[in-house]
């Protein structure tokens, strides 16, 4: 089973938006068998026994009522702690197998309410917004975080991710996370949902342009921007080509342009240009919207 990468937020729509790409998958080979609980081996990056993927069979298995003996392999080709939803992909995508591989019919929301919970292993607490779009695929927003429910819309839309390859900073969204304001000023409220309602408006009509203004943030990019290297030069260069939009990808360190087909090849360049003139080695890719782990069960 396949899940793919995930960028979060998008700028204004902090844990509740995020849209599937095609830049990098995670996969997961499941067994079932009798009995109850979960073994989790990975290949490569091994994140150790308190994880995501356990956590998300744990919470799964209470949500469900449901409890089987299940045994996955996870092969993740997200790169770890970069803000592409490494982990919460790998939980998705062990979920999907499960679901598969057991016959069984589930509500995509609790698969959702499940992952999300086990997201708690590494960003400190649970958050939906990677794990919705990495099983539901397309641009996700989530319209209840209790009980968990979201909407998916399909837009067209085409992306420039930018990883650039600095040392992970040890529980980087937990960090991320810290460093938020507690409260905003009134007026900063007012303007930060109308980038929000562009989002979705944009989301909704598949209009790039409205997206785009969505992706202006002065609230959760304002805070963690002067943590991520190369986000500045990146940004400016990136706009320079012709970018529409720019945020950071998740709780960072990557970066992600939205763009106009015909600019992508100058925006790849642009971002690449900014990590080497910061001295930083990075992957830039260019990635469309991907669907979900569950369009396979
Ligand atoms: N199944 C898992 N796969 C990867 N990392 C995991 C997993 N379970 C727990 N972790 C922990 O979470 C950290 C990576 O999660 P983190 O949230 O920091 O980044 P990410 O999931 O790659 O991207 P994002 O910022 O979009 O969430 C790892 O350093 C690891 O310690
Ligand atoms: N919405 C989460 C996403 C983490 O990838 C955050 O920004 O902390």
């Amino acid at each position: 089973m396949r899940a793919p990468s995930t960028s979060a937020n998008l700028g204004a729509g902090f844990d509740v938006v995020a849209v599937a790409h095609d830049a990098y998958v995670a996969e997961a080979y499941v067994k079932v068998g009798s009995g109850c609980g979960v073994e989790v081996r990975f290949r490569g990056f091994d994140p150790g026994g308190d994880n995501t993927v356990v956590r998300a069979f744990r919470r799964f298995f209470e949500l469900t009522g449901v409890c089987r003996g299940v045994e996955v392999e996870v092969v993740n080709h997200i790169p770890v702690a970069r803000g592409l939803g490494s982990s919460g992909a790998s939980a998705v995508a062990a979920l999907a197998g499960f679901i598969r591989e057991a016959g069984v019919r589930v509500d995509p929301r609790l698969v959702v309410e499940a992952a999300g919970f086990g997201e708690a292993a590494a960003a400190g607490s649970p958050h939906f917004d990677n794990v919705a779009g990495a099983a539901l695929g397309g641009a996700v927003v989530l319209t209840s975080l209790s009980p968990v429910d979201f909407v998916k819309f399909t837009p067209r839309l085409t992306f420039v991710v930018g990883v650039p390859d600095v040392p992970p900073m040890p529980n980087k969204t937990k960090m991320m996370r810290e460093v938020l304001p507690r409260e905003v000023e009134f007026r900063t409220y007012v303007r930060q949902i109308s980038r929000v309602a562009s989002l979705v408006a944009g989301f909704a009509l598949s209009d790039p342009r409205l997206v785009a203004r969505g992706m202006e943030d002065e609230v959760v990019e304002a805070a963690r921007a002067p943590l991520v290297p190369g986000y500045h030069r990146a940004r400016r260069y990136a706009l320079e080509a012709g970018a529409l939009g720019f945020a950071l990808s998740g709780a960072g360190p990557s970066v992600i342009a939205l763009v106009l087909d015909r600019d992508a090849d100058a925006v790849k360049s642009a971002v690449a240009r900014a990590y080497a003139e910061e001295g930083l080695r990075a992957e830039v890719k260019v990635a469309a919207v991907a669907e979900g782990a569950l369009s396979q069960t």
